[in-house]
């Protein structure tokens, strides 16, 4: 027989040690100890009086030092604060502890683990001070403190390390106690053990006096701090008393705004006693100014001269008047700058000192790349998520865009991008965007874009239309027109009606439109970080051009609005320039001359439009136009105005005033003038870079095709026949024909453009090279022809001619242009 299996299980519970530990006691609690002496063993009670001495030595050590800090206290006050040295961790921590053992009551506490002792620390700090649960204490001291939350939790964290360094403390004296008694109970008289335990003792005693050397040495790194810590000590005991049972954390924001208001005051301090002592501001001679030679030197002196304007009365040399100050300033912005005399003057006009030197060095820098989500094709959400993983690194423009993306970096070009070349988004500068959102387009409305050209409003428009009702876009520039075409194909925009026209005269077609944006050809004053050539070369006459045509395009663009239309009669007028001259000016011209009255943008942000000007007064309801800058909103400068038509009378024109004031002599403006240098990487002039790009590839392309297609004509045909030198005689006879008869280029008007018109209008750039080549010949052959006609057989110049027409090949130009025409 086997042994019999034992069926009973072991019981479950506490183990033996578990069960042997009694309730655990709070011995270093005052008051109790000496009642509680008689139960502790010989050791503990020396161990306690260790203890006792050693705090006792420490206090007084602390209080020595606090005396001669305090005697050597001087105004030496640190300039700077550190959060962390102002939540004191170790004041607080043992500001706990105080308060912790204020309540603290001999109730059981489970101290299995180290987690559990920074919990029952935890719970004294929030405990102690009133009888809320933790989570409404959380609620209350986050409404009541106001601390930054990673400050917080900083400090926090670094509260809890402490309070856990605490708890394993303890814990190593409970283990250790427990240990003795069980010693005690056991072997008692066992000397050796006791030694032992003496050792043990007095590792934990060193432990607590490294432990103390420590913070000590923390409390001598920062003696400053501590000075302001002591004070604070005083103040703190004070704070209690007055305060009673105020969270460590409020006294700690309490200290804190001590501390900042201190500071603030021997900040000012300081900076009075500055200015005071301050060099004062020597006006330089003209000698002076002669000499200067470092960029530096002119720097110092605009700001020296930015300080004395900013409190005249003080800082002035008593012989120089303000006037002669701001020359010199101007002066010296134009030399550091790079900007003329003129341009400069406007912007002074229009910025304090101070702003325009925030500006001037804002439009020095590019503001950030950015695109616009063509949501026709895709999600913002889903664009962004492409270009990431092509390695593009962006972000959403602003809580003030839905489309809006921003670019930090790209390693692939953003205009050759897959997504791109889809449609999926247009390269558009921030405020680019801000007179579309402002126009409000809806489905189904019929929209006149009259300045559109390259077309990224437009685009915009479109796309917010969703493809419905009835787009116009109109530009004066064919060939930014094309770029318009480019990016309406690239985009999926089938509402568009493109048309190339002066805007001026645009009334005269077409009239009625719900809304109409006029983003109006202007200096381009809030560009200058693109285009910086109009720092030096945009003069009066510039300025004037622009707000005349600006008046002009903004009359014809109130009447082909549509007072009555149900859903708006609406119309947005922007530029990309600062200057009050083509912004608030120009709509207060038209608020005098058309029923419209200003409305708001409905845009969040900007800086309110101008009521004042120099001697000028604007309607006050120019406060509704909003302004953008480079340097206060990091967009490029824009200016954009709502306006509403109320009625389509046109009233009369106020007495005294012209259509258009300070007008300027000149050729109607047919087209903008392009930069002589367009930078590659000009987003801007993307269009026109593309569009030079597909040039020079058809001009090689064309190479091929005509010599593919007859190179013996090539050769021969276009061959300028030598002219024999007529004899003085001649020359008398017969004047030579001037240059500009020649027939050298094709002509783009008159003749030409009507037998144009007769033709199919081509297609593409080689085709309509084609054509032209076709149309020169075919005139030459005519005028050769002609001249051989008309001078008669028999002649000397007949002979002449007759050897041209052999020269140029009558049969080949024909064949030539017929097969040209068949080709078509
Ligand atoms: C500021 S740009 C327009 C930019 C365009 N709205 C966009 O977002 O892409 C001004 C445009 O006005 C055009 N323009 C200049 N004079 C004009 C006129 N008299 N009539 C119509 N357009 C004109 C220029 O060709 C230029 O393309």
């Amino acid at each position: 027989m086997g042994r019999k299996i034992n069926l009973e299980r072991p019981k479950k519970g506490p183990g033996r040690k578990a069960r042997k530990q009694p309730e655990p006691e709070f011995q270093f609690k005052k008051g109790e100890d000496e009642d509680s002496n008689k139960k502790l063993s010989r050791h503990q009670i020396q161990r306690l009086k260790k203890r006792e001495m050693l705090k006792q030595k420490q206090k007084e050590e602390k209080k020595t030092k606090k005396a001669t800090k305090n005697a050597a206290k001087v105004a030496a006050v640190p300039n700077t604060f550190d959060p962390a040295e102002i939540f004191n961790i170790e004041k607080s921590r043992q500001k706990y502890q105080q308060l912790g053992q204020k309540s603290k009551t001999p109730q059981p506490v489970a101290t299995n683990g180290h987690q559990n002792g920074s919990a029952k620390k935890g719970r004294n700090l929030f405990d102690s001070d009133n009888e809320m649960d933790e989570d409404e204490q959380k609620a209350a001291t986050g409404k009541k403190v106001q601390v930054k939350k990673s400050q917080m939790k900083k400090f926090l964290q670094r509260a809890e390390s402490e309070d856990e360094s605490d708890s394993e403390e303890e814990e190593m004296d409970s283990d250790v106690e427990e240990e003795e008694d069980e010693e005690a109970e056991s072997v008692e008289g066992e000397e050796d053990d006791y030694e032992d335990e003496d050792v043990g003792e007095e590792l934990d005693d060193e432990e607590e006096n490294d432990e103390m050397g420590a913070e000590e040495d923390y409390e001598d790194d920062d003696e400053d701090d501590e000075d302001d810590e002591d004070e604070e000590d005083e103040d703190d005991d004070d704070e209690d008393d007055e305060d009673g049972d105020m969270l460590p954390i409020e006294a700690a924001n309490k200290k804190l705004k001590k501390r900042m208001e201190r500071e603030q005051k021997e900040a000012d301090a300081e900076m009075a006693e500055a200015a005071v002592n301050r060099e004062r501001f020597a006006f330089p001679t003209e000698e002076e100014l002669a000499q200067t030679t470092s960029l530096q030197d002119v720097n110092m002196r605009i700001k020296d001269v930015v300080g004395v304007l900013s409190d005249f009365a003080a800082n002035r040399d008593p012989n120089r008047s303000r006037c002669e100050y701001i020359d010199l300033l101007r002066r010296d912005l134009c030399l550091y700058y790079s900007y003329n005399d003129f341009f400069m003057g406007l912007l002074m006009e229009i910025f304090s000192p101070n702003e325009l030197l925030e500006f001037l060095e804002a439009s020095e820098i590019q503001r950030p790349v950015t695109i616009r989500t063509n949501s026709l094709k895709t999600r913002r959400r889903d664009l962004a998520q492409a270009l990431i993983n092509r390695g593009i690194n962006l972000d959403p423009i602003g809580k003030w865009s839905k489309e809006g993306l921003v670019v930090y970096t790209s390693q692939v070009p953003l205009g050759a991008t897959p997504e791109y070349l889809a449609g999926h988004y247009m390269l558009q500068g921030g405020s680019s965007m801000l007179p579309v959102m402002a126009l409000a387009p809806e489905e189904n409305e019929r929209i006149l874009d009259m300045c559109a050209a390259p077309g990224g409003k437009s685009s915009h428009i479109a796309a917010l239309m969703k493809n419905t009702g009835v787009l116009f876009v109109n530009d004066a520039n064919k060939e930014r027109l094309h770029a318009v075409l480019g990016n309406f194909h690239r985009l999926g925009i089938q509402n568009a009606v493109i048309t190339c026209m002066d805007g001026v005269k645009y009334g005269n077609i077409m009239k009625g439109f719900d809304r109409v944006l006029l983003d109006a050809p202007c200096t381009g004053s809030g560009v200058i970080s693109k285009d910086p050539s109009v720092k030096a070369t945009k003069n009066e006459i510039d300025v004037q051009r622009c707000f005349n045509l600006q008046r002009r395009l903004l009359l014809t663009a109130i009447d082909c609005l549509s007072a009555s239309s149900p859903t708006g009669g609406y119309l947005v007028y922007s530029t990309c320039s600062i200057l009050p001259q083509e912004n608030e000016w120009v709509i207060d011209f038209a608020l005098k001359r058309r029923n419209v009255r200003l409305v708001p943008t409905g845009l969040d942000f900007g800086v309110e439009g101008m009521t004042n000007f120099g001697a000028h007064r604007f309607h006050p309801t120019m406060k509704l136009t909003r302004r953008f800058y480079p340097h206060t909103h990091n967009l490029d400068g824009f200016f954009v105005a709502k306006l509403q038509k109320f009625s389509d009378a046109i009233p009369k024109s106020v007495d005294g005033e012209p259509e258009a004031e300070d007008e300027v002599e000149e050729e109607p403006e047919e087209e903008m003038k392009l930069p002589k240098k367009i930078d590659k990487r000009d987003w801007y002039y993307q269009d026109i870079i593309d569009e030079r790009k597909a040039q020079r590839e058809d001009k090689n392309k064309n190479h091929v095709v005509t010599v593919f297609q007859k190179p013996a004509n090539v050769k021969k045909g276009p061959k300028k026949p030598k002219q024999p030198q007529p004899s003085a005689g001649e020359r008398e006879q017969k004047p030579q024909k001037p240059a500009s008869e020649e027939p050298k280029q094709p002509a783009t008007n008159g003749t030409s453009s009507s037998s144009k018109q007769r033709q199919p209008a081509p297609k593409s750039n080689t085709e309509q090279r084609e054509a032209e080549e076709a149309l020169r010949l075919k005139k030459k052959l005519k005028q050769v022809q002609t001249k051989n006609g008309k001078a008669g057989p028999g002649g000397k110049k007949n002979g002449e001619k007759k050897k041209v027409v052999q020269g140029v090949k009558k049969g080949a130009f024909k064949s030539k242009v017929g097969k040209m025409r068949t080709a078509k």
